[in-house]
């Protein structure tokens, strides 16, 4: 399998460190707010990789830190007149809703900030013994012109980022470039005890302790929004390697940027959509569907059109699955020999599935193959198939859609929300006199093998 390594800017081929295992990190919310279609990128796309590594065999230990301490976090929650704590309760919780709902496994471990602040303080230590960090009123800095491979994952020499980026003057740092380890306590903020005073962690150590402290100095996979390369993963880089002299992360996976009008969907720019908006008028599978419809890499545009879009090719999965459930409960008998000669498409299928994903998880590639299965399966399964061949089909396209977790649901599940709908449509064609629509759709319904009896109360349904 090939991934595109941002810290080498080529696709190598994947060798985890230990054979059959891989140890990954990914970058995880800020918790002071639902999470918006942007940030939903990363935490579909690592987690469809993940989930791709499972099905080839690896036991994946997978780390999605919360941010549960920042600036933003404590300025939201002094406006509501809450703990910083309970705000980002209150995220996490929401987080995990809308986080189910988009199909993403839980985290091996989803470790907190502060819940981690001894072993922050330690590794801070470590920086300041082997003299990578110095300390101003408080304040801890960690020293870039001691760590010579800085800027070596955003490939600019140190120089080139003083010259080029626009950073706030701030007297106490010794280089531009220098950032901040520990932050002395202001009033009206967290903190903890420390070596330093009160105070509360910067924002870059956290990943590297947390990775350190669950899954070794050295892992396999580190990932996030193209944004984070720098300087947050630049500084984690810093931090880990300049503590344990090792290689911190072998591979560095960077999503490219959800954006509307070609601008990047953030909260600051104030141009973002939540999941939880976006979840009252769509079923969030469509939007994990949208994600990986294109390959994570490329910047995608944003808008209600394209989630449309998506929701009627989801659909169109959702009709070949319903079919062939159908199909197994009325099909009976072994392979016939027209059916044995078409069997080769299936491994054809699955293996170019297979080559997709192993090429920098091309999951838009992937789905393409999924229809083209679909289409298969729709010319080549009918009343008149075996069930031996019908059953193949159906555990084929169940096997892929599963890696992707995509079309997710079993027909009974599907069906009594679709019949419902299609009953609704029935009853406002009768209010409208519209009879030969209400007829069509109660052929279409018994197409289905569904019976339906108008009452006093309604229109009911029942299975033939
Ligand atoms: N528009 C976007 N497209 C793709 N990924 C994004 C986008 N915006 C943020 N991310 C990613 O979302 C993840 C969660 O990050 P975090 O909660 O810190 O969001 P953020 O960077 O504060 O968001 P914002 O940029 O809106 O302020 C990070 O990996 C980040 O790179
Ligand atoms: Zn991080």
């Amino acid at each position: 399998m090939k991934l595109y390594n941002t810290l080498t800017r080529k696709k190598e081929e994947f060798v985890p460190l230990e054979e059959g295992k891989v140890k990954m990190y990914v970058c995880g919310p800020t918790v002071y707010n639902y999470f918006h279609i942007g940030n939903a990128r990363p935490f579909i796309i690592f987690d469809t990789l993940r989930r791709y590594l499972e099905y080839r065999g690896y036991e994946v230990t997978y780390v999605q830190n919360f941010t549960d301490v920042d600036d933003k976090i404590i300025n939201k929650a002094n406006e509501e007149g809450i703990s910083a704590e309970e705000l980002a309760d209150k995220y996490i919780n929401e987080y995990f809703k809308d986080a189910d709902a988009l199909g993403i496994k839980r985290a091996t471990i989803h470790p907190r900030v502060t819940e981690n602040i001894k072993d922050i303080i330690e590794f801070i230590k470590d920086l300041e013994n082997k003299g990578y960090a110095y300390v101003v009123d408080g304040d801890v800095y960690f020293d870039t012109k001691k760590f010579k491979s800085y800027g070596k994952l955003s490939k600019q020499s140190i120089e080139d980022l003083e010259a080029g980026a626009r950073i706030e003057v701030n007297e106490k740092k010794k280089n531009p470039m220098d950032f901040a380890l520990w932050k002395a306590k202001k009033e009206g903020e967290p903190g903890w005890d420390s070596p330093w005073g009160e105070g509360r962690p910067g924002w870059h150590i956290e990943c590297s302790v947390m990775s350190n402290r669950y899954l070794g100095e050295t892992i396999d996979i580190h990932a996030g929004g193209q944004d984070l390369t720098f300087p947050h993963h630049e500084n984690e880089i810093a931090q880990s390697e300049a503590r344990s002299g090792k290689v911190f992360s072998r591979y560095w996976l960077h999503n490219g940027y959800i954006n509307v009008n070609n601008e990047k969907m953030s909260k600051s720019k104030g141009n973002f959509f939540t999941v939880r908006d976006i979840s009252k008028q769509f079923d969030l599978e469509v939007v994990r569907f949208f994600m990986l419809s294109a390959h994570y890499k490329n910047p995608v545009n944003f808008s209600d059109e394209m989630l449309k879009q998506a929701q009627s090719g989801l659909e169109r999965l959702y009709n070949t699955r319903g079919k062939l459930e159908f199909l197994l409960e009325n099909l009976s008998g072994n392979l016939k020999d027209e059916e044995k000669n078409i069997l080769d498409k299936l491994s054809y299928y699955k293996q170019k599935f297979i080559e997709s994903m192993d090429d920098d998880i091309n999951t838009a590639d992937a789905i393409s193959v999924i229809f083209e299965l679909a289409k298969f399966i729709n010319s080549n399964v009918s009343e008149e198939s075996s069930l031996e061949f019908s059953k193949k089909c159906y555990d084929l396209f169940i096997e892929l859609t599963g890696v992707l977790n995509i079309v997710n649901k079993k027909r009974e599940e599907n069906l009594d929300e679709e019949i419902q709908k299609l009953i609704d449509e029935r009853t406002k064609a009768k209010k409208e006199k519209n009879y030969q629509l209400a007829d069509e759709i109660r052929q279409r319904l018994l197409d289905m093998g569904i019976v339906l009896e108008d009452t006093r109360q309604g229109t009911k349904w029942r299975r033939v």
